[in-house]
């Protein structure tokens, strides 16, 4: 209990902490808090156990009836219990002091759901205003109710926890108190307390209101960064929360510059919608990062939430099954890649593809490629003396109709049509039925593709109708639809005509080379010669244009195989789409009979849990394409085609969608303005402004504040809500040197700061950078500027703005975002292109002199 403090009018003023025993006494209070909530805690596993038990005893009872109680039972007590274990650690975090409520009206969770005071909780007399604390609630990641249901402890996202987040100095509500615990395990380790009615004489139990340090936001954004990011549910700021809490419906847009907590926001508001709404949610949360780095960054933050499975954190060169981004492409290509040009060239390529060498397309990359026939090779035609197998072409001799008419083996040799390509697709196709040859020639076989593909059906869907326009063609050809004048007959004779002809190996063949299934690797491998490419770009992509992207396509490999960049793998999404995938039949998967029953992954402990289900969450998310709620990281830096690539896997969800103008590399932004709306559809937009930047001390924001006024005059920047008095530091090395004093500056902040250095340099750069810094651990790491999006450190060193600045013509925007990446110190290494003042500021970080 606190203790009464008196002043000397009498007034019971809240009692602060002066390290004489009130943050110790304070502790203990929340200590004693802990142990009722861990109690109870082992109360409900061992019911939880129990009830397992009991449900696997029923079991053995082997009725259906009984098997089926027992697998509602099971699946209940596996929930219970997994949300519990994963829990345990490290749950209880806040507590707010309250005022009575206005109604006197109380929520299933026996909290009052009024978020305005009661008239009478504040009296005012001579000495001020003084209330009684009506109300105390403990916060943590779920909710524990004791054995009365009353509340140890509510769930973060409950609507009762809201005031923690919303109250503020200027619109308290009933909050007096905020108050942040810090435990470890059963240990309460701190306490930090936010007065939200400082002028308010409040009295708990009596006693007057002790109050524990300077605010738990300041403790939290001055401790040490390690090289992953921690959640902030224990200092959600209001504006914050209005985000996470924002209505599920149509699309949430939320801006705001570096370090003003988009990214934390956006993971605490997918743990918020689950918890909202969990059953609509099982179809997926998607979250789109942009780059694998920052996906390993932020990973963490779900399940620090109690949520994992129902969310897939994604880089977006990691978004198509099978194709994993490991490269980038210079800003020039990346640019040509990026635009939604690149949708006319790709339709061109996805069709121009059949015309290709039959190695060219399906190749390795493509599981359906044909078996050789197993039909014995057919002779060498006397107008070709190859073989249909030296040129990859395949002619189709074959004898049909009665025994009687079957020709001899003179009638059914095979034939190179002449004109026929060497190596490219066969221009003719001939059999031989009703004792007559029937050949389609290369004008034919044109026209019949042609009309195959004139609609916008996906091409390797289109082969079943390309096979059928072939059969009519040779039976018309056949003179057959003359001979029989009987509809009926006719139509017999033409099913067994399509019969003997479809299932005959050879003509498979011919299909598989004339209408191969195409892969998006084979396809985009295709557009790696650049005479090719320049006739499918044509009027679309200038010459050098296609030479850039033909280069670097060469990567892929002649299989399409070879490594793919970012930007690729958009590319790869929209040849999926114009491609198609044709049906396979479907293979026997291996069923585990426990798999049916949902939730079972929930049963076991927590070491046994995490390998099979990540197999099985692997295999849901291979399965999925579309999901329930999009999130979008980053969002500024998508371009149109991965917008393209994004949006087809949000068709029908909701969005929350995150990002900076100011930081987008993508340099073109009214382009992709025009693909995100026509990905994000005309739903209504709620739109949200983060103001407070809570990464960056003053002095860097300062810093930094100089580019973005270069790279995107008038735009304000966040404020930053503390400040270190270090000032950022300047170092020159000549540029031969760049290394060494990278190096050096690398190690100066390793002695400054207890956790993480990042050392940011030029795309071009990375490789030389990691070996600058080989040796000094891994709380150094050596970033390309791309790869720094995001990311952040206690420490960064930025080498050389010039060169990062000339990378690209978004290279001030992708400045802006390196200098933002520190928490406490920033040091920029300058080389002669620089041109480094006396003091070694570069040119760019100068004042400006107007
Ligand atoms: N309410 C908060 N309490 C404590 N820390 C916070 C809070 N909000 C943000 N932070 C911290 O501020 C830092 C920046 O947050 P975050 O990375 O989400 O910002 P961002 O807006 O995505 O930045 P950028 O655009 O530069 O990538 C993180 O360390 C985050 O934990």
């Amino acid at each position: 209990m606190a203790a009464q403090n008196a002043t000397h009018d009498g007034r019971t003023a809240p009692r602060r902490d002066r390290g004489d025993g009130i943050r110790d006494s304070e502790i203990r209070i929340e200590q004693a808090h802990l142990d009722r909530v861990y109690h109870r805690l082992e109360e409900k596993i061992h019911e939880a156990e129990f009830l397992m038990d009991d449900a696997a005893k029923r079991g053995q009872v082997g009725t259906p009836g009984a098997l089926a109680e027992r697998d509602a039972q099971v699946f209940r007590a596996g929930v219970h219990l997994n949300r519990l274990n994963s829990e345990f650690e490290d749950f209880l975090f806040g507590r707010i002091d309250l005022l009575p409520g206005k109604d006197g009206e109380r929520g299933p969770d026996g909290a009052y759901t009024s978020i305005e005071p009661a008239d009478d909780a504040i009296r005012t007399g001579p000495d001020g205003d003084r209330a009684e604390i009506a109300e105390t609630l403990h916060i943590g990641r779920i909710g524990v109710l004791d054995a009365d249901y009353a509340p140890l402890v509510i769930d973060w996202r409950a609507p009762a926890a809201a005031p923690f987040y919303r109250s503020t100095p200027v619109a308290p509500g009933r909050v007096v108190r905020r108050r942040v615990i810090r435990s470890k395990g059963r240990r309460v380790l701190g306490v930090e307390d936010d007065l939200l009615r400082p002028e308010l004489s409040a009295t708990l139990d009596g006693g007057a209101l002790p109050v524990v340090g300077d605010g738990a936001l300041m403790a939290a954004l001055g401790q040490a960064r390690g090289h992953t990011m921690r959640d902030i549910v224990a200092s959600i700021q209001a504006e914050q929360d209005q985000v996470i809490r924002a209505p599920a419906a149509s699309i949430t847009e939320v801006e705001g510059g570096p370090g003003t907590g988009k990214t934390a926001v956006a993971l605490h508001r997918a743990a918020y919608l689950l918890y909202q709404d969990r059953r609509r949610y099982a179809g997926g949360i998607l979250v789109v990062s942009p780059t694998p780095l920052l996906v390993a960054y932020t990973e963490g933050v779900l399940p620090s939430l109690g949520e994992e499975g129902q969310v897939a954190i994604r880089a977006v060169g990691s978004l198509v099954e099978g194709a994993e981004a490991t490269t980038y492409d210079t800003p020039a290509v990346a640019r040509v890649k990026g635009s939604s040009r690149m949708v006319r060239v790709l339709r061109k390529a996805a069709r121009g593809a059949l015309e290709l060498p039959r190695g060219a397309t399906a190749g390795s990359a493509s599981s359906s490629a044909p078996a050789p026939s197993s039909a014995p090779a057919p002779a060498p035609s006397s107008e070709s003396p190859a073989s249909s197998s030296d040129h990859g072409q395949l002619t189709l001799d074959m004898a049909l109709g009665a025994p009687a008419a079957a020709p001899s083996g003179d009638g059914a040799r095979p034939g190179v049509g002449p004109g026929s390509r060497p190596g490219g697709p066969p221009e003719r196709l001939r059999v031989v039925a009703f004792g007559a040859r029937i050949e389609l020639g290369a004008d034919e076989l044109r026209t019949i593709r042609q009309n195959v593909l004139g609609g916008t059906a996906p091409v390797n869907l289109l082969r079943p109708r390309a096979r059928r326009l072939l059969l009519d063609a040779l039976w018309t050809r056949s003179g057959a639809p003359r001979r029989y004048t009987d509809p009926e007959l006719a139509a017999e004779a033409r099913e067994g005509f399509d019969e003997d002809i479809s299932t005959e190996d050879s003509f498979q063949d011919f299909l598989d080379a004339w209408w191969p299934e195409l892969t998006p690797r084979s396809v985009l491998a295709a557009m790696a010669d650049e005479k090719r490419l320049s006739r499918w770009s044509r009027r679309v992509l200038n010459p050098r244009e296609v030479r850039q992207v033909a280069r670097s396509l060469g990567r892929l490999g002649p299989d399409g195989q070879g490594p793919l960049s970012v930007h690729d793998v958009a590319l790869l999404d929209e040849l999926n789409t114009l491609l198609g995938t044709p049906a396979r039949p479907a293979t026997p998967r291996e069923t585990d009979p426990l798999d049916q029953l949902t939730g079972l992954d929930e049963l076991t402990t927590y070491a046994d849990r995490v390998a099979p289900r990540r197999t099985r969450a692997e295999r849901a998310e291979r399965e999925r394409t579309d999901y329930a709620h999009v999130i979008v990281d980053e969002a500024q830096d998508l371009t149109p085609m991965q917008w393209r690539m994004v949006g087809r896997r949000g068709r029908h969800a909701t969005w929350t969608v995150v990002g900076d103008p100011a930081q987008s590399s993508w340099s073109d932004p009214d382009e992709a303005g025009q693909a995100r709306d026509e990905a994000l559809g005309s739903r209504p937009r709620r739109r949200f402004t983060l103001t407070v930047n809570y990464r960056n001390p003053a002095e860097i924001a300062e810093l930094a504040t100089k580019v973005l006024t270069l790279a995107m005059p008038g735009t304000p920047a966040p404020e930053a809500v503390r400040s270190t008095g270090v000032a950022p530091r300047f170092a020159p090395g000549a540029d031969g040197d760049l290394g060494a004093a990278a190096r050096r500056e690398a190690l100066r902040l390793l002695d400054e700061v207890d956790g993480t250095v990042g050392v940011v340099v030029a795309m071009n750069r990375r490789e030389q950078a990691r070996q600058w810094l080989t040796g000094l651990g891994d709380r150094v790491v050596a970033l390309g500027s791309l790869e720094a999006k995001g990311l952040e450190y206690d420490a960064t060193v930025v080498v050389s703005p010039a060169e990062i600045a000339d990378e690209s013509p978004a290279g001030l925007r992708v400045l802006y975002v390196a200098l933002t990446r520190a928490t406490q110190r920033l040091t920029v290494v300058s080389g002669n292109r620089d041109e480094p003042d006396g003091d070694g500021v570069p040119d760019l970080l100068r004042d400006s002199p107007f």
